[in-house]
Formats: structure tokens, C-alpha cells, sequence
């Protein structure tokens, strides 16, 4: 069994890993935190964990959480994540991290975007943990940096099309809405029921949101070239989920059927990708609680564009699925362990 330790486990994403890690066969959960709960019952702070988890949270004390584990999942804020990892990996501990810290290749753009990076050097050995695109990477991995939810809804809805030289990549644009749990669990005024729930909001308008840079940092490198995208994020009042309209401009006549063939190859033998047939879209209802990105693609000829639709859920897919498949992958476990449960639906 390997000892896993969830830091951060009282959080939206925690709770998340809390709850696929239970059905996993391979791992036995060893450790939890809180700051704010320390000492509680995990049970009490989530009641869907009662008769399943019986674990106290404990304050996070780098070296005891790495006592009693071997693997770690940090789902902090960034800026926490990066004071203690290195402490974990000094004591030979393999660690997913579930925040911004170790996304970013270049140290000079993590700082731009959010602070000076505390240990930049690590940023040359983390590798960005979508397996989709760099699996053999992360198999060897001592630090993953596990990506953001918009970013990976929008590299897989782009993927093939940018491996195959078929869109201008100047004329990217996504176009993508949340749940409101994307924005954690911490008391915020602009996250209240009332100022949520029956409206529908664009937020960090203007090239802003901290999301942009790391998904030009992952096309930039699919296309083979600097790529500079509009992304707009949008809050939906619901609890989960993450749709992505992505359009771009064709640099060849393909029709909606030929590039729902070119996804479906692509994509084969991807156990947590799937390619609607022509004329079908994704739905944020038919991935709720599951590890999987729906795409559904579609060809505006009047304007020579193409659209594509990504809907995942941005705890799962979008956050702990994607770190426990990382973790399954790390460890030689098959990657799909703990991750087979369906989609809750209706
Ligand atoms: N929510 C989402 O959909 C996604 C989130 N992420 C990223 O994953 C990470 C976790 O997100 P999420 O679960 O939503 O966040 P939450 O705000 O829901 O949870 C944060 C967790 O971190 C703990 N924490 C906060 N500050 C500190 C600190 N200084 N020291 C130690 N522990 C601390 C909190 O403990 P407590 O408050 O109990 O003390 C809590 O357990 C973030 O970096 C987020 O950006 C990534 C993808 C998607
Ligand atoms: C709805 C909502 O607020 N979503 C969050 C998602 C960001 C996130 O998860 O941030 P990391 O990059 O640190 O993982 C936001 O827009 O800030």
C-alpha cells in the first residue's frame, strides 16, 4: 500500500482527493491537514466522509506529514505549496502539487503573474502533469505541477489541431465558464449564494486571469512557436464544472466530420478523453464527478472557423482526477485506478 498524504484536505479539492482515494486499492490515506480544523475529525468538517474516513486533521509540519507518508498531494494556495515542497522532496517524497507553484517553466513569467518564486530551481526538474500530452514525463516525475482547470480544458480541446498545423494559432480564443467551486472554499464575498446564484459573470476581462499565461505556455509549446491567446472566464452558478468554447481559424478546408475523425484518432486509447460524434456537444452534466474532458467539434464555414467545446469537471479533470492519475502513473498503478466511477447524472 502506498502512504499518501493529502495536505490541504480541507479544502474543496482536498475533499475531492478524499473522496477518489477512497475507492482506490492502492493506497492508504496516512495523513491530512488543516489549519483552521486542526484537530477535528475529518468527518465533522465534511459529514460525506462519516463511517469512511476516521482520521483527525492535523497542522501542517513538513517533516511529520513526511513521517507518515511516502507520496503527497499539496492542494494549498500557491505560494503555501512552494514553502513546503522542497522539504518534502529533501526527504525523498514524490509530490503532486495542485497549485500554480510548480506549473510554469521559466520562473521570470511565474513572477509576473503571481510573486518571486521561492525555489526556481525546481522549476527545471517539475514536469506540467497532463498526461495527454507528456505522460512518459511524468512517470520518472519527483514534483508534478498538476494543471490548472480552464488550462486543461482548453490544451485538450486544442491539441490535435496544433500537433497538426491546422489552425493560425494568432486567432485563438477561449471562451470558458466555471462552477463556483473553482474558486476554493474560503469565505469570499463575491462567491455568497446571492450574488451567484440566477446571475452569469465574465471576470478577469482583458487578457488577465493568471490562467493565461500557463495555457500559452502549453500551446507555445504544442504549436512549436510563441502563441498569445484570448481567454475570458465566465461563473456559473452551479457547484461544478468547466465549459471551454475555443474557436480558431483553419489553415485548411476541413470538414466537421473529417476533424471529428483526426479527434477520435487522436484521442484513441485515452481512457479519460471522448470525442462526441459530429453533432453532439459536451455537457458540464455529463462529466459531473468524473475524470473526463467531453469535446464535441464543430466547422463555421462562413467564417472559416473552427469550434471547439470542452466540458470537464474542474475538481476532477480539472484538479484531484488529474493528480490521482498522476499518482497512478508515477506509480506504475493502471491509470484509470480510483477514477472509473461514472458521472453522477441527473
Ligand atoms: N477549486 C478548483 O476547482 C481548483 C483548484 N486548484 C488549486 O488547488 C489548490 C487548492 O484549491 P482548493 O481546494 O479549491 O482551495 P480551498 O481554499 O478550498 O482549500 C485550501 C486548503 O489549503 C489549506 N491552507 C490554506 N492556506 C494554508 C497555509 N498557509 N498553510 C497550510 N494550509 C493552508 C486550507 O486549510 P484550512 O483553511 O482548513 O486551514 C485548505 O485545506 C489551489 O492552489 C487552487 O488554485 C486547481 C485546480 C482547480
Ligand atoms: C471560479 C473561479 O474563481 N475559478 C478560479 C480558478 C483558478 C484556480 O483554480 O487557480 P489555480 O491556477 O491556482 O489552480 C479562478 O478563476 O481564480
Amino acid at each position: 500500500m502506498l502512504k499518501v498524504a493529502v495536505v490541504g484536505a480541507s479544502g474543496y479539492t482536498g475533499v475531492e482527493l478524499l473522496r477518489l482515494l477512497h475507492c482506490h486499492s492502492e493506497v492508504a490515506v496516512t495523513c491530512i491537514t488543516s489549519e483552521q480544523s486542526a484537530g477535528r475529525p475529518v468527518a465533522d468538517v465534511f459529514p460525506t466522509l462519516r463511517k469512511r474516513y476516521g482520521q483527525i486533521l492535523e497542522n501542517l509540519e513538513p517533516v511529520r506529514v513526511a513521517e507518515k507518508a511516502d507520496f503527497i498531494f499539496t492542494a494549498l494556495p500557491h505560494k503555501a505549496a512552494m514553502e513546503v515542497v522542497p522539504t518534502f522532496l529533501k526527504l525523498g517524497k514524490r509530490v503532486v502539487d495542485l497549485s500554480a507553484d510548480y506549473r510554469f517553466h521559466d520562473a521570470a513569467v511565474y513572477e509576473t503573474w503571481y510573486e518571486p518564486h521561492m525555489n526556481p530551481e525546481l522549476l527545471a526538474e517539475a514536469v506540467y502533469g497532463l498526461p495527454e500530452v507528456r505522460r512518459d514525463a511524468i512517470v520518472d516525475a519527483r514534483l508534478v505541477g498538476n494543471p490548472g482547470c480552464y488550462p486543461t480544458s482548453v490544451i485538450l480541446a486544442l491539441q490535435p489541431l496544433l500537433r497538426h498545423g491546422l489552425i493560425d494559432p494568432a486567432t485563438i480564443i477561449a471562451d470558458s465558464k466555471s462552477g463556483v467551486s473553482g474558486a476554493g472554499r474560503g469565505a469570499k464575498v463575491d462567491n455568497l449564494y446571492c450574488e451567484v446564484n440566477e446571475g452569469f459573470k465574465a471576470y478577469s476581462v482583458g487578457g488577465v486571469h493568471r490562467h493565461t499565461p500557463e495555457i500559452e505556455q502549453e500551446l507555445s509549446l504544442l504549436a512549436g512557436a510563441k502563441v498569445t491567446i484570448s481567454f475570458t472566464p465566465h461563473l456559473v452558478p452551479m457547484d461544478r464544472g468547466i465549459l471551454s468554447t475555443v474557436y480558431a481559424r483553419l489553415t485548411a478546408v476541413k470538414s466537421r466530420t473529417e476533424l471529428v475523425e483526426l479527434y477520435e484518432e487522436y484521442y484513441e486509447g485515452e481512457p479519460f478523453v471522448r470525442v462526441l460524434p459530429a453533432g453532439s456537444y459536451p455537457s458540464t452534466a455529463h462529466v459531473r464527478g468524473a475524470n473526463f474532458c467531453d469535446l464535441g467539434i464543430a466547422v463555421d464555414e462562413r467564417t472559416g472557423r473552427v469550434i471547439v467545446v470542452s466540458a470537464i469537471d474542474n475538481l476532477v479533470k480539472g484538479a484531484a482526477g488529474q493528480a490521482v492519475q498522476n499518482m497512478n502513473i508515477m506509480n506504475g498503478f493502471p491509470e484509470g485506478m480510483g477514477l472509473e466511477g461514472l458521472p453522477l447524472f441527473p
